[in-house]
């Protein structure tokens, strides 16, 4: 089986230039508190998205992180290339500040069967040819934290689209799919995640998984809600590798810098 190679490189200032695998980076801004390393996450991103009121967040939300800054100078460098959803959260005046710089406004108020996140994902794949998808990394922030609907509605993202390299990102923690097709490497960026970490089944029960370079490593374990979940584990060494017949879910804490 195939290995999967996974780091958390997009949080460090620069990404090593012979960094492996090689990604194209995604920004989706969603209507939740952004992180504060939002504007790091913006600079290596080559397309940015607000989905619905995700627009709302960086218009009020990032002139806060440069407090010596005048706000409009801070919305005029920060422009979004796309907002798109369902447009009922988005601010009109926020709207016509984005609409007047230069972004493009995708109006999907028909379909309320899909929430703006799916919705922005659907576009960057439609967009992203099928050659460059395995290179695709799309980062959401504002991902967890607040509704418990929208948080589980976000984690099912992941699971619909579980061939794509999405990662869902708050200002504590990061969360992304394991699938089964592969077998993982961790690369640990150890100045900036950790160590508190956890694996989880999702979808289904892991008849077996096995990892290394874990505290508390799981060797050929059953996993499954109501059983035994891999939640507070922590990180031991810098490469943690996971084999699991059942897509899992990989969480790490983000330190605060
Ligand atoms: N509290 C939250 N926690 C996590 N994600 C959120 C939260 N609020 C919004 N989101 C995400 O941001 C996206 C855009 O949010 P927005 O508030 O515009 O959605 P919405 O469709 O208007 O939601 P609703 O109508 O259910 O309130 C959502 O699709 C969801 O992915
Ligand atoms: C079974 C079922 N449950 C909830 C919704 C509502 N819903 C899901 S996504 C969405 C759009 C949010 O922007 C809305 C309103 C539905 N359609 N079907």
């Amino acid at each position: 089986m195939d290995v999967m190679s996974h780091s958390s490189a997009f949080l460090l200032p620069t990404i090593p230039p012979d960094h492996r695998p090689f990604l194209t980076y995604a920004l989706v801004l969603l209507n939740q508190r952004i992180p504060k390393f939002t504007p790091l996450l913006w600079e290596h991103a080559q397309l940015r998205l607000c989905a619905d009121g995700g627009a709302n967040r960086l218009y009020d939300e990032m002139p806060l992180l440069f407090p010596r800054e005048d706000a409009v100078h801070v919305r005029n460098r920060y422009k979004p290339d796309v907002i798109k959803g369902d447009m009922d959260s988005i601010r009109t005046e926020v709207l016509d500040f984005y609409a007047n710089l230069g972004t493009e406004t995708l109006d999907e108020s028909q379909d309320q069967d899909t929430t703006d996140l799916h919705k922005c994902i659907s576009y960057l794949l439609d967009i992203t040819p099928d050659i460059n998808k395995s290179n695709l990394c799309i980062l959401v922030a504002g991902a967890l934290g607040g509704r418990f609907d929208h948080e589980i509605g976000n984690i099912n993202i992941l699971c619909r689209f579980s061939s794509m390299r999405i990662i869902l990102l708050s200002d504590d923690c990061l969360i992304h799919l394991l699938p089964k097709t592969h077998h993982h490497e961790i690369h640990i960026q150890s100045s900036v995640e950790g160590p508190h970490c956890g694996l989880i089944p999702i979808g289904m029960p892991s008849g077996s998984t096995t990892t290394t370079g874990l505290r508390w490593d799981l060797i050929d374990r059953e996993m499954k809600f109501g059983g035994l979940i891999s939640t507070s584990n922590i990180v031991k060494e810098e490469k943690i590798t996971v084999r699991s017949d059942s897509d899992l879910l990989w969480t790490i804490s983000i330190k605060k810098s």
